[in-house]
């Protein structure tokens, strides 16, 4: 059995011209290995390529050139066995409104091939909260239901890869618990989820793996922690001991600026800059210091500097 739940060569798009569009290089070589068991999370700014790919990988768009398998399953020659690997929750909720939550899943378990002795509606509609709606109509399900119901229909042939294309967009906070907690379930229990999210600090949560893709590239791929001391840039946070609202003379050349709670704070390149010159430039400012602490870059750093500065270059 192959390592890899996901192995992505040399994978190139080129969207035709259109009357409305120029030809698009949506997806310009991309080479991905995701490994089985981990929780990956790729991230890249909108138009970056991500649904692309995707799709590429659920069958829904064909790819111009390269190969892609899953779970070692090429995608053109080994279609079937490719396809009944992987579940897609997408981004966008399309549901026939006229059944149910129960024969919604039904009609999937049909259309994957799933025996009827083998069917799991009943555990899945229970373990996504969904069970005292299986007669409802779709229609008259909430949003957050909805959504829930888009994740149980993508595990009705329990497939060892499941990714979810930005699964909790627009839904509130309790429900987004809800469901990563029954994701993580999921890969206790041995599933490699692949997720796509704008919220990077869930990615920075779930995630021990990250890929950043940008204009149809991968600018970065790496375990979380890796990725996270990537930068080495540092944030040193002053509370005066002062009332300060503007930045003293002697500290503009300082990357400062103030916070809304009004400390200082102080951008800095770990390795390079001393705390104590920094500290004694503060002082000579004549300030004192009420509180200090610094702070880690987090994932939003990251993803802008390694996103951002090939773009202002
Ligand atoms: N069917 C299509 N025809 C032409 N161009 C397309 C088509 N689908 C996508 N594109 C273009 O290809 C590029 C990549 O789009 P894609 O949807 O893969 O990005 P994405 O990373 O998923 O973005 P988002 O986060 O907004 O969903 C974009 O420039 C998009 O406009």
């Amino acid at each position: 059995m192959s390592d890899a739940a996901i192995e992505i060569k040399n994978l190139q798009k080129t969207y035709k011209a259109s009357r409305k569009a120029a030809a698009k290089n949506a997806l310009k070589g991309v080479d991905l290995v995701v490994p089985r068991g981990s929780i990956f999370g790729l991230l890249g700014p909108n138009g970056a390529g991500k649904s692309t790919m995707i799709n590429i990988l659920a069958g829904l768009v064909n790819k111009s050139s390269g190969s892609a398998k899953i779970c070692g399953y090429d995608i053109e020659t080994q279609t079937r066995q490719a396809r009944a690997s992987i579940g897609i929750v997408p981004q966008e909720i399309t549901m026939d409104v006229f059944f149910t939550p129960y024969q919604a899943l039904e009609i999937q378990a049909g259309y994957y091939g799933v025996p009827k002795s083998q069917r799991r509606t009943e555990e899945i509609l229970e373990a996504l909260g969904l069970l005292d709606k299986r007669d409802a109509y779709v229609r008259q399900l909430s949003g957050g239901m909805k959504r829930r119901l888009l994740i149980a229909k993508a595990l009705v042939h329990n497939p060892p890869v499941l990714i979810l294309d930005e699964p909790t967009a627009g839904v509130d906070i309790e429900l987004r618990r809800q469901l990563w907690t029954y994701v993580k379930e999921l890969h206790r229990r041995g599933t490699t989820i692949i997720l796509t999210t704008h919220y990077l600090e869930e990615a920075e949560a779930l995630c021990d793996q990250i890929a950043i893709i940008h204009n149809g590239e991968i600018t970065a791929n790496e375990s979380k922690t890796a990725l996270l001391s990537r930068l080495d840039k540092r944030k040193l946070v002053i509370t005066p001991t002062e009332n300060l609202t503007t930045i003293p003379q002697s500290l503009q050349s300082l990357d400062a600026e103030i916070s809304e709670e009004g400390d200082l704070v102080i951008s800095y390149q770990a390795g390079t800059d001393s705390i104590s010159g920094l500290l004694n430039q503060f002082k000579e400012a004549g300030l004192s210091i009420g509180d200090l602490r610094t702070e880690e870059p987090d994932l939003e750093d990251v993803f802008m500097a390694l996103t951002y500065a090939t773009d202002a270059a």
